[in-house]
This record gives C-alpha cells, structure tokens and sequence, in this order.
C-alpha cells in the first residue's frame, strides 16, 4: 500500500497535557493503520514516538470518527486526551465551538468552554464487573486486591489506588504489577492518586500499552469518580498530573473532562519508513 503514499503518509503531533499523540487525518479514504504501523511510529527512536496514534475517519450521524492505538500497537477503547486535541482541530477546521465523534465508546461531543478550554463528555462510567472489563463477578468499589483499588471503565479499564502521597509510589513497578493482573482479562490502566482537598488531588499514572505517562484523560475521569464513590471528594476535582491540570466534571449525562491541547507540528512520514508497513 506504501504506493498510496508516494509522497509519504502526513500526520500531525499533538499533545494535551503532556499526554502525546500522532493523529493520522484518514477522512476520504480507508483506515491505513496497522499494529505494526503503530509500533514503528511509536518507536521514539527509531519512529516518531507517541503515547496513543489517533486515527480521524469520516463518521455517519457524526462529525468524525476516531481509531486509537497504544505504541506497543494494541487498541485503546478510548483516550480522552487525543479526543480533545483531534476536537480542537476539528472545531478548527469547521469554525465551530462543538462537534460530535464516535469511538469504540459509541458517540461523545466535544465542546471549547468560554475560558478556551476543550471539554469532552466521556460518557457514563462503567461499574459493572463484566463492562470494565474484569475477570469474574467481584466488588467494583473494593477489588480483591492489595492496595484495595477502585475498579472504573470508561471505555477502557481502569484500577484507581488512593495512597496517602502518589510521588512516593513506584509507578513503573506497581503499574505493570497491576497491568498484567489476572482480574483484569485485556489489561488494565493503573492510577495512583492522593487527595490533596475535597476538589484536588494529585495523580500519576501507568498506562496500558504505553507505560508511564504525563497525563491520561480516561484515567483522570476514572479517577475522579473513584474518588467521589469513596467519599473522598465531591463531582467536580482538578486533578494534578506530570503534565498539567484536568478538570473533571461527573454530571447526569456523563463525565466531562477538560484541559489544554497543543497542536505542536505537522510533518510527513516519509515512503522509505513506510516500506513494508503499510
Ligand atoms: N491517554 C488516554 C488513555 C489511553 C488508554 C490506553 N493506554 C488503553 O490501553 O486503554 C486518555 O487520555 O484517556
């Protein structure tokens, strides 16, 4: 397929808190990524380098549709953060302030609030075992586990600990501990959080599929609602990531997640790193 591109394949960079992805623009045509595609991209060295490849497709009943990839080229059900940034650039590019997008999820709408921020509703979170998706019939609220974490799907799963100081903990070591659990049957994302008020906390964050992060979107909602069911905080939080601030809102119609986004540069990935992946 690498002949489809004899001028190599465009893509842009952004990133939303530091969370940061390769957006492919497919609209007008076929889907083009690949696990492998994914993996070269994702490769800091050797590629680009990217915690999630976001794909646009042209949607029906929608403004546009939207594809992640993880860079050890897996899928991701939902990533907040590149449906933010890939918003943006669609409320951009139709010179509107709202615009709806599906997603593995089902359908979600995007919004630039008054302050320039760009908000999206993730959806209702998923609190039943078999949604998040865990292994067997056990307590959402308190896993069977050590550490008793919290167990959230939004679109993707998710395993929150609230831990008296997140800077202390051994993120790589314990998230990839968690990751790879047996309860969770397609992995998990793993957060750490601690309560800085009662609408603040501080989080970091192990990724499925991608490790460390500065920021996770889905995570940050994962977290907040966490949190309010522990009665640790109320609906509305700021959560404080590596990478900047996302503001978290648990209304009737879902959880909205807002922060910046950063379109930092357009570039091409050229026919010869193309070869063979496409
Ligand atoms: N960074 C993304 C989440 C990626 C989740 C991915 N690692 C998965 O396999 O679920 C976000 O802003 O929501």
């Amino acid at each position: 397929m690498t002949q489809m591109f004899p001028q190599g394949l465009p893509f842009m960079k952004m990133h939303g808190a530091g969370n940061d992805f390769v957006v492919i623009d497919s609209r007008g045509r076929g889907a083009v990524t690949t696990a492998a595609l994914a993996r070269a991209v994702g490769d800091r060295n050797r590629g680009v380098g990217f915690d999630q490849l976001a794909e646009i497709h042209d949607a029906e009943g929608a403004d546009f549709a939207l594809d992640f990839w993880n860079s050890d080229g897996s899928r991701a059900g939902a990533c907040g953060n590149a449906t933010r940034c890939v918003s943006d650039y669609m409320m951009r590019q139709l010179g509107r302030d709202a615009v709806t997008l599906i997603t593995a999820r089902g359908g979600l709408q995007a919004v630039r609030r008054a302050d320039g921020l760009v908000s999206v509703n993730m959806g209702p979170p998923q609190r039943d075992w078999a949604d998040v998706p865990l292994a067997r019939a056990v307590d959402t609220d308190h896993l069977p586990l050590p550490g008793d974490p919290v167990a959230v799907g939004m679109g993707n799963p998710h395993c929150v600990f609230f831990v008296p100081d997140a800077d202390a903990v051994d993120v790589t070591g314990e998230g990839r501990r968690f990751e790879l659990d047996p309860l969770f049957p397609q992995k998990t994302n793993v957060e750490f959080a601690s309560v800085i008020g009662p609408d603040r906390l501080r989080m970091r964050v192990w990724e499925r599929g991608a490790g460390i992060t500065l920021a996770c979107g889905s995570g940050a909602c994962a977290t907040a609602v966490a949190a309010h069911l522990r009665g640790l905080t109320g609906r509305k939080v700021a959560l404080e990531l590596d990478g900047g601030v996302l503001e978290i809102d648990w209304r009737d119609d879902g959880v909205w997640m807002a922060g910046p986004v950063a379109h930092v540069f357009d570039a091409v990935l050229s026919p010869a790193f193309l070869a063979g992946l496409l």
